[in-house]
């Protein structure tokens, strides 16, 4: 049973790694850093090393729970600069297989991101009501930068992937982060834009019908 475990896993991270190289870009080999030998965590065992920032938030909560739950991942780092032990305490009661340690406070950032094969960025302030994603970006803008100079000296192979809002800005802000270091591949790069099209598309076919359109497909 445990074998038949194992070999599925290591098919999807073929998938990933796959997905990752594809066979087209052969002549980027060499700058891409994700192959299936590398997904390891310490002690051997298959798997991506995953950190997330902002762990302790209202999404990096229950991110951190899928993360652990997820078969495919071996070591789950959580940081934030607020109540990380409590979080990590609770993650790591979960008797699934990721190895959990938290990391609290700018001084240990280095440590959180160091050997991370996958980063999640949801850390930084949400919108209240009157603000506005400008308003967001003034102050997301800065921690995402810091956060991405730290990916880029201790994980600089690592795939990011931005949550913080305003993302259509802070997914450029670690492009030139990365640029400026060296180490940018848009292959690596991510921002998650599901919420902002599920909300557009439902502001469409609301305006639609309310001036007495049909509609059949949005999107
Ligand atoms: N892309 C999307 O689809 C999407 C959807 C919803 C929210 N968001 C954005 O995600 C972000 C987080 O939302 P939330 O509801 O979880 O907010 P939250 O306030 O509940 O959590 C944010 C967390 O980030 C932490 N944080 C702040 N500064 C930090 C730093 N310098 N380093 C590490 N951690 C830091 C905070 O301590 C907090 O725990 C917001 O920017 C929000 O706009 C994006
Ligand atoms: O900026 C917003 O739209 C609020 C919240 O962060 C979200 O992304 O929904």
């Amino acid at each position: 049973m445990q074998e038949t475990n194992n070999s599925r896993v290591n098919q999807r991270i073929a998938t990933i790694s796959a997905h990752l190289n594809p066979p087209r870009f052969s002549h980027m080999e060499g700058s891409s850093g994700l192959g299936r030998a590398d997904c390891r965590a310490k002690g051997g065992s298959t798997g991506f090393k995953v950190a997330i920032l902002g762990a302790a938030g209202g999404i990096g909560q229950p991110l951190s729970l899928l993360m652990k739950m997820n078969p495919l991942v071996s070591v789950l780092h959580l940081y934030d600069v607020v109540n990380t032990p409590g979080v990590t305490a609770d993650i790591s009661h979960m008797d699934t297989g990721a190895v959990v340690r938290g990391f609290l406070g700018q001084q240990q950032l280095e440590e959180a991101l160091t050997g991370m094969d996958l980063v999640i960025i949801p850390a930084g302030v949400p919108r209240k009501p009157g603000m506005t994603r400008d308003d967001l970006f003034n102050i997301n803008a800065g921690i995402v930068k810091t956060l991405c100079e730290g990916i880029a000296k201790c994980c600089p192979k690592a795939i990011v992937n931005l949550i913080s809002n305003p993302v259509n800005s802070t997914v450029p802000i670690a492009a030139e982060v990365f640029k400026k270091a060296g180490t940018f591949d848009p292959n690596r790069l991510l921002g998650v834009t599901m919420l902002d099209v599920v909300r557009a598309n439902t502001f469409v076919v609301t305006t639609k019908l309310a001036i007495g359109l049909s509609f059949f497909v949005v999107n």
